[in-house]
């Protein structure tokens, strides 16, 4: 096997999620909507795990709608914020996911609503005078801003960016998708009236996700059918067990998880400045990131990129041109220089100090390779 460190993309399943799982792929394979036995017992395992997650985060059990992912889930925030609350005018940075910006383009059009993006410092932290600004100069706001950066791990001041929103009477939808598990997250705490999650991300199964919503708003729909389930279809019973299992041991012993992660990305960052000169770290300090995600510009030897030499290690990271093109945007909006290559380790508590030493021994040979 060799050394995976593209956590922040998708998780290895927990084998406690796996075997929670089980026996709603095999045994209990009913349909939800059902009138039987085998119906009741897939309705029950759903309920049992809205009950679970809601526990979890500290909401009601009502506020919690299963999706199929991160990008669902922030699809369904928006949509029902703008068409239930008569947004007109939205607030967001350039720095989200496609998840959002792309919806908020569609919806934009659609509701004949005005995007004004916040300014942010060189290391992208929104401006809360230029947020202040904005909401004082706007009525029916809705505010959409990441938890955590995936590209860089930055962690924006959410709670503070929702507390200004309430004041001037805004709507204010988090993406978490690279928080809720990485951090124990409490919507209401952070004062949000929507945050998405998506299960892969924290050692759970592909294709599942939630949305919290706060709102007190009915969900917008965004497909129609027969199922009770806000999103309409027959609903994925396995795969919502095993987000709800997966929350579960992500919640348990938080702290503990995040000091091991956290020692393994300060290592890393302390070797490379050690082997190569001029080598960047981006997204602020390591405090002000998210534990589980570090992206580093390397200076360009010429040649192959590094992820490729990586790659043939079998060392998995996030790099590449599909990345690069994909975080052209944030890269600019950082001022990385475009000479460099920009790598994205993730790490989860999977990973060891030895496949990092083992790492960074590769990244050594290529570079005595390249000096050659
Ligand atoms: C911040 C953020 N938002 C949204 C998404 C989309 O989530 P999903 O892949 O579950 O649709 C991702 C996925 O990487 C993400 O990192």
């Amino acid at each position: 096997m060799g050394i995976y460190l593209d956590n922040a993309s998708s998780t290895p399943i927990h084998p406690d999620v796996f075997s929670a799982m089980a026996p709603y792929l095999t045994e209990h394979f009913g349909n939800a909507s059902a009138n039987h036995s085998y119906g009741r017992k897939a309705k029950e395992a759903i309920e049992n795990s809205r009950d679970t997650i809601a526990a979890l985060l500290k909401v009601p059990a009502d506020t919690v709608v299963f999706t199929s992912n991160g990008t669902e889930a922030n699809n369904m925030a928006l949509t029902t914020a703008i068409a239930w609350q008569g947004i007109d005018h939205i607030i967001t940075t350039p720095f989200e996911h496609a998840a959002i910006l792309q919806t908020l383009g569609v919806l934009q059009k659609k509701h004949n609503a005005r995007i004004s993006f916040l300014k942010t410092d060189r290391i992208g932290r929104p401006d809360l005078n230029h947020l202040e600004y904005l909401l004082r100069t706007n009525t029916r706001n809705l505010i959409s801003v990441r938890h955590a950066n995936n590209i860089t791990g930055l962690v924006t001041p959410i709670a503070d960016i929702a507390e200004l929103g309430h004041k001037y009477s805004a709507t204010v939808h988090s993406d978490t998708v690279q928080t809720i598990g990485s951090y124990a997250l409490y919507p209401e705490r952070l004062k949000l009236d929507f945050a998405s999650a998506s299960a892969n991300k924290f050692h759970g199964p592909l294709g599942a996700g939630f949305l919290v919503n706060r709102s007190g708003k009915r969900i917008n729909k965004l497909i129609y059918g027969n199922s009770p389930e806000q999103q309409a279809g027959t609903e994925n019973v396995p795969a919502i067990v095993g987000l709800a299992k997966a929350l579960e041991i992500a919640y348990w012993d938080i702290e503990n998880t995040h000091r091991y992660i956290n020692s393994l990305k300060i290592t890393l960052i302390a070797k490379l400045h050690e082997l190569v000169p001029g080598v960047r770290i981006n997204g602020g300090k390591p405090e002000e990131s998210l534990p589980g995600i570090l992206s580093v510009s390397f200076p360009h030897w010429g040649g192959r990129p590094l992820s490729d030499y990586l790659d043939d290690l079998d060392i998995t990271v996030s790099g590449g041109s599909d990345y690069t093109a994909q975080s052209i945007p944030v890269f600019k909006a950082l001022g990385i220089p475009t000479g460099m290559e920009t790598i994205r380790f993730s790490f989860s508590y999977k990973n060891t100090v030895t496949e990092i030493d083992e790492m960074v021994a590769g990244i050594a040979t290529v570079l005595k390779q390249a000096a050659a």
